[in-house]
């Protein structure tokens, strides 16, 4: 197959995969014109693989080899054009691929092509890419953080990397909006943490540190208990109040960005910004089960696009601002 051929069909893959992700962001891709559209569903498939593998069911000492692997091919793939069967397997790795999880060895095939079209169309540093499979395999090694500022690092890996190179598809005036740009990462990653919360205990996982668990006078374990006590609340309740503040921090992206980027941009703040108001409505549910957007809510953030014309000029909602300020 032609070169140019291999990339339409790689998009066209990486488009499908976001599609079939139901992911809270994907709507919000359609309000970027179709060359910028294909280049999130490419950076977006990329994390959802990376996530994916992190997830799987196998032994943690096997998802981490195959991050690993997968680590390595996205950087010759991008940095050098080292096709797919070209990149060493490790050892341990079965050299029979058709065995790995998620049929991970037909994904990268599959996927890099397009990733590569996307990072060099609009010149991604590969470091971005590079530091979301580091978070994902961090956290194969250690499931605990002791303080704020390891949870920070994690966070800055699997979601502000995220952000920064969206950025380089949105485009930005320089120079790049780094501090907002991570603290958005981190808002929208704490918030994805407060909703998992009790998800990712039953796992084994506990992403809010220990430091903040022992001011509130808990240990981990309480995070299992059926019925959430009220110092669990309070803590929930002090995650919420920090993870407004980073919503605030994170809104002044928009400033920096053209008219390309703001509608999409203000679209997944918004949504990730309302999810966090409805764990907030009621933090002790959060404790034991999942909260999601509904689907009138889901609607009335997709009807935006319709105000896409003149979404770009809309400023952050005071209501916002004051609410995290307080
Ligand atoms: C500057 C800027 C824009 C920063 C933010 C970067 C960003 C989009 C981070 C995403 C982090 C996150 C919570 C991913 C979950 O995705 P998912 O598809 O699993 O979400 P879902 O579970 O809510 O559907």
């Amino acid at each position: 197959m032609r070169s140019a051929s291999i990339t339409t069909d790689s998009y066209r893959r990486v488009r499908r995969i976001s599609r079939r992700s139901g992911s809270n962001f994907y709507r919000s891709f359609w309000l970027l014109p179709r060359e910028k559209r294909n280049a999130m569903c490419a950076l977006y498939a990329f994390a959802r693989i990376t996530d994916d593998i992190g997830d799987c069911d196998e032994p943690a000492a096997l998802r981490t080899r195959w991050l690993d692997w997968w680590r390595q091919t996205t950087a010759l793939n991008l940095i050098s054009d080292t096709p797919v069967d070209h990149v060493p397997l490790s050892p341990g790795l079965a050299d029979d691929t058709s065995d790995w999880p998620i049929d991970l060895f037909r994904h990268a095939k599959e996927i890099m092509p397009a990733l590569r079209d996307t990072t060099r169309r609009f010149q991604i540093p590969t470091r971005y890419l590079l530091e979301i499979v580091d978070g994902v395999l961090a956290d194969q090694q250690k499931t605990r953080f002791d303080t704020y500022e390891q949870l920070e690092h994690y966070c800055y890996l699997v979601a502000s990397a995220v952000g920064l190179a969206c950025l380089h598809i949105w485009e930005f005036d320089a120079p790049l909006p780094m501090r907002a740009a991570v603290d958005c990462g981190l808002a929208f990653q704490l918030t994805n943490i407060l909703r998992d919360i009790s998800e990712d205990a039953q796992r084994g996982r506990i992403y809010l540190p220990r430091q903040h668990f022992a001011q509130h006078g808990l240990c981990e374990d309480d995070l299992l208990e059926p019925r959430p006590d009220d110092r669990l609340v309070c803590l929930i309740e002090d995650e919420i109040r920090r993870a407004k503040t980073l919503y605030v921090s994170g809104w002044q992206v928009w400033d920096s960005l053209g008219p390309d980027g703001r509608p999409m941009f203000s679209m997944m703040w918004r949504t990730y910004r309302r999810l966090l108001d409805r764990i907030a409505e009621n933090p002790r549910a959060v404790a034991t089960r999942r909260v999601e957007l509904s689907t009138a809510t889901k609607l009335g953030l997709v009807s935006q696009h319709f105000l896409k014309p003149i979404f770009h000029r809309l400023p952050v909602p005071p209501i916002e601002v004051t609410e995290a300020g307080a």
